[in-house]
Parts: structure tokens; C-alpha cells; sequence
């Protein structure tokens, strides 16, 4: 079902955005007219009132947002569609704050301003949502000003002022709670406690109790009233946090709690009203758990009424030089030393995958900060801790190891066959780890054979045959007169 088309007033001081937009929605049939500041535009609505507004933010005689208050005092019903290139939450909040119908981040594409007027004419006679009162900025910074974070931001913008139920999905540590936590701090409810709980960190058998809470003696150990999250957020927001993980009879449960409002107990007759909004988090596609029969396909339309997708830091890597830098920043806050990047280090950052998201990014900036001496941290040095991060991982170190010693058999088995036969395999495989180890504890402790067969657990008479034996030059590694 489409709106008729209608009159549309397109405010912007560049005149290439002017003509290009204003020709994208006369081909849609609405009829534009253009300005070129905040006097043209007024000069133009006191001719006619548009139907929909469209309008920049920064204009040469002022600002778009600070004029939206009085403009929708004068044309309440005036849909205002924002566009700007300050892409950030603020601004996008900012904007719906003041009324906005809608918000778009620049660059932004044609069909999307298309969309966006056709639901502005649409939904005209609406009065804009009742706004919040919070401070911009206020809530906690979510940090990217990539197209795929503005459109998180638009879906944010469009939630904070009502009580919708938001289902954020994407992988660990791409910032979910992060979101759920600025839907709360930027709302009405933000003077109320924010309660997280999440499915997969309790055992399962009490995860209804932890919810709802439970009477006293309502099973063995409950030695007293406890309230649960839906309690403990009233009037806030319950964040439920890997809902996938959730058990079904607390599916159940919960489903019937979002149908009525209310909920009981465990083991007690008492019946609260639930006053809470909910923002529940997934990393788990919830369709599939549906199909799988392990999600109740009635609850996921419950909590996917509004749905936010964050998207992998690798779907977004123009945003992981702003985030290294204000994780370098934090660190410098909490008193860490202050450190930069070079242009090399972004550029590894940019080519590495992050499979563990912004999570693992803020580590690493932080396990540098804490660490590196330098104050120029450099494209050396963050191979190297992404290689000692993975390193630190038992499992692939050892497969590593594994996967090099199969990979040199089967080479000696193509260039050399004749050597799986002679019996001289044990020694050129462990020759090959042998020698850069020797070598390895050699320079370690400077040359000291001693010590160093020390370190390596040998007697020091085999250390030096193996040297002979391997060929070991010492050339570099002999200390002064200590040998
Ligand atoms: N856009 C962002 N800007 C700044 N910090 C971020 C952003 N996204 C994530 N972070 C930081 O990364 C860390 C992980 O974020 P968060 O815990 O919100 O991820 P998550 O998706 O809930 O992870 P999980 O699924 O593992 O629970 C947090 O310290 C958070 O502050």
C-alpha cells in the first residue's frame, strides 16, 4: 500500500544535493520544491506548507535541529526527514528527539530518501512520538560511523522514546549489550535499573527462579523471598541476554508474562504486574532455532518486534581505526600510558578479521597499552600480539605444530621417498625442532652452554654433541671468555 504522492520542500546549500534529490522525487511524482537556507525555507512555507519536509542539519544561517522545536510549534504535523553528514548516535538520536519523522546518514542512497518521504506522506497527519527528555550523549558512546552503524543508530533513534521489545542479533562481542544499554540510558525509563541476565551463564534449572524469583522454602535451598530480575528492573529494563540458550518451560513462562503483563512466583500464588521493558540479545540465528523446534516460534514474534542487527567488526573495518583510538584513549583515562597508532598498525588492523569482534579489539588495545613500551605502537607490534593472542590459545598452538610436522612428512614423501625408508626420519624431524630450539635457548642465556642445557633439562655434554652433531654455529653466540 503506497501514499499518494504530494508536495515536498528539499532544504540543502549544495546545489548538486539540491538537484539530485529534488529530481529523484519528482520521478516518484511528488511535486519539489527547493531552498538553499533556513531564510528560503521560510520564505518557502509561507507560501505553501509541503507535506513532507526534507532538510540538512548544517545550513549556512543555522542549524536544522535547533529550528525543529519552533518549526513543529507553527506545522505540527509537518514530517521532518533530517539528513546529515554528522554521523553519529547523538545526532541520529538528536534528530527524533526534536521530532524528526525520520533521519538519514549521508551519504545516503536515493531509494532509502524515497522510501522514507513515501512513509512520511503515509503517516502525515501523525503527530511525532512523544519524545525523551535525555541528554544527548548521555548514554554510553557506541563508536562507528559506518553505514552499518547508522543504521543501527536510525533503529535506536526510532525505540528510545517507547517500550517496543528489541531482539539485537549478531555475533559475541559485536557491542549487543552495549545497545541494549543505550536504548535504555537514552529512554525515559533510564532513571530506573537496567538488569541483564544472561541464559547461558546460570544452570538452567534456575533460570525461572532468577527471572520471576521465588517464595521462601519454593524448592530445597530456598531459604528465603527472593526477588527476580522482572522485580529488581521494575520500571527499567530487562536485558535477557542470549535468549536462545533460554530452556522451554521458561520460554513458556516468559511468553505468557509479555501476553498478560503479569506474572507469578515460583511456588507462591502471588501475581505481580510486570513493568519492565525488554531487550533481549541473540548471537544464535532464533529463525533457525524455530525451525529446529528449540525456539517457541509465538515468543521469537514477541521479541523480534523490533529487530537491531549489529554487524561483525569485519563487515565494518573502516570503523576499527576510531575504535582502536578511543580504546587507546580509555586506557589512557584509567591511567595506562598514552600510546598511538602509526598508519602501518591501522592497516593490519584493517585486514585482520576480528573473530572476536570489538571485544577482542579492545583487548588488544588495551593489553598493548599495558605492555608495549614504545609510545608509536607500530605494524610489528600488533602482529605480534595477535600472534601471541593466538598463541595463547592451548588448542591451535598445538594443532600448529601438529599441521607443520604432517605437512614436512608429506613433503619428504614427495621430493624424497627414499628417506621415509632409511632411517633417517627421526633425526631430520626432530633435527628440524631441535635446532631452532637449541638455537632459541642459546641466545636466550647469551651463549652459556651451561645455562642454557640447564634451561633445556639436558646435560650439558649432550648440548654441545647435538651442537656438533647439528652443525650448530656458534659464531654469534659465544659469550666473552665464558666458553
Ligand atoms: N560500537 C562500540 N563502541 C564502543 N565500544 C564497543 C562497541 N561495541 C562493543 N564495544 C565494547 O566491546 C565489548 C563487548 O561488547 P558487548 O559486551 O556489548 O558485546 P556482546 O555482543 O553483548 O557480546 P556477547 O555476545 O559475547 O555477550 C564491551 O566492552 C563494549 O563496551
Amino acid at each position: 500500500m503506497s501514499a499518494a504522492p504530494g508536495t515536498v520542500l528539499v532544504v540543502d546549500d549544495d546545489s548538486a544535493i539540491r538537484t539530485v534529490v529534488a529530481a529523484a522525487l519528482k520521478r516518484e511524482g511528488h511535486r519539489v520544491t527547493t531552498a538553499a537556507s533556513i531564510a528560503e525555507m521560510r520564505r518557502a512555507m509561507a507560501i505553501a506548507v509541503p507535506d513532507v519536509l526534507v532538510t540538512d542539519v548544517v545550513l549556512p544561517d543555522g542549524n536544522g535541529l535547533d529550528l525543529m522545536p519552533a518549526l513543529l510549534v507553527d506545522y505540527p504535523d509537518l514530517p521532518v526527514i533530517v539528513f546529515s553528514a554528522q554521523n553519529t548516535l547523538a545526532t541520529a538520536v538528536r534528530a527524533t528527539e526534536v521530532g524528526a519523522f525520520d533521519y538519514l546518514p549521508k551519504p545516503f542512497d536515493l531509494d532509502v530518501l524515497g522510501a522514507a518521504v513515501r512513509g512520511a506522506m503515509a503517516r502525515r497527519t501523525r503527530r511525532p512520538a512523544e519524545l525523551p527528555d535525555a541528554e544527548v550523549g548521555g548514554g554510553p558512546s557506541l563508536i562507528g560511523r559506518s553505514p552499518a552503524m547508522q543504521e543501527v543508530y536510525r533503529v535506536i533513534a526510532r525505540v528510545v522514546a517507547n517500550d517496543l521489545t528489541v531482539l539485537i542479533s549478531g555475533e559475541s562481542g559485536t557491542g549487543k549489550e552495549l545497545v541494549a544499554k543505550a536504548i535504555h540510558d537514552l529512554g525515559p525509563r533510564r532513571r530506573a535499573p537496567f538488569v541483564a541476565l544472561n541464559m547461558a551463564a546460570i544452570p538452567r534449572e534456575l533460570i525461572e527462579a532468577e527471572l520471576f524469583g521465588h517464595e521462601r522454602g519454593a524448592f530445597t535451598g530456598a531459604a528465603a523471598r527472593v526477588a527476580g530480575k522482572f522485580e529488581q528492573a521494575a520500571g527499567g529494563t530487562l536485558f535477557l541476554d542470549e535468549i536462545g540458550d533460554m530452556p522451554m518451560d521458561a520460554q513458556t513462562r516468559l511468553l505468557r508474562v509479555l501476553q498478560s503483563g503479569e506474572f507469578t512466583t515460583v511456588g507462591g500464588a502471588r501475581t505481580i504486574r510486570a513493568d519492565v521493558r525488554i531487550v533481549a540479545a541473540t548471537n544464535k540465528d532464533l529463525s533457525q532455532l524455530v525451525q529446529a523446534g528449540q525456539f517457541r516460534e509465538d515468543l521469537f514474534y514477541r521479541l523480534n518486534v523490533v529487530p537491531v542487527t549489529l554487524p561483525s567488526l569485519r563487515e565494518r573495518r573502516q570503523d576499527v581505526a576510531l575504535l582502536a583510538r578511543h580504546f587507546l584513549d580509555r586506557a589512557a583515562e584509567d591511567g595506562l600510558p598514552r600510546k598511538q597508532l602509526d598508519r602501518d598498525a591501522v592497516a593490519v588492523m584493517e585486514g585482520y578479521d576480528w573473530p572476536g569482534n570489538v571485544r577482542e579489539l579492545e583487548n588488544l588495545m588495551r593489553r598493548i597499552a599495558a605492555l608495549s613500551r614504545d609510545e608509536w605502537i607500530d605494524a610489528h607490534t600488533i602482529r605480534r600480539a595477535l600472534g601471541e593472542a593466538s598463541a595463547a590459545q592451548p588448542a591451535p598452538g598445538d594443532a600448529a605444530i601438529e599441521a607443520a610436522v604432517r605437512a614436512r612428512l608429506e613433503r619428504i614423501a614427495i621430493e624424497e621417498p627414499h628417506a621415509l625408508d632409511d632411517g633417517s626420519l627421526y633425526d631430520r624431524i626432530i633435527g628440524e625442532v631441535e635446532r631452532p630450539l637449541i638455537e632459541a635457548m642459546l641466545a636466550r642465556n647469551g651463549g652459556n652452554q651451561l645455562r642454557a642445557a640447564r634451561a633445556l633439562g639436558i646435560n650439558r655434554n649432550t648440548l654441545r654433541k647435538r651442537i656438533d652433531t647439528l652443525g650448530i654455529d656458534m659464531a654469534g653466540n659465544r659469550p666473552d671468555g665464558a666458553e
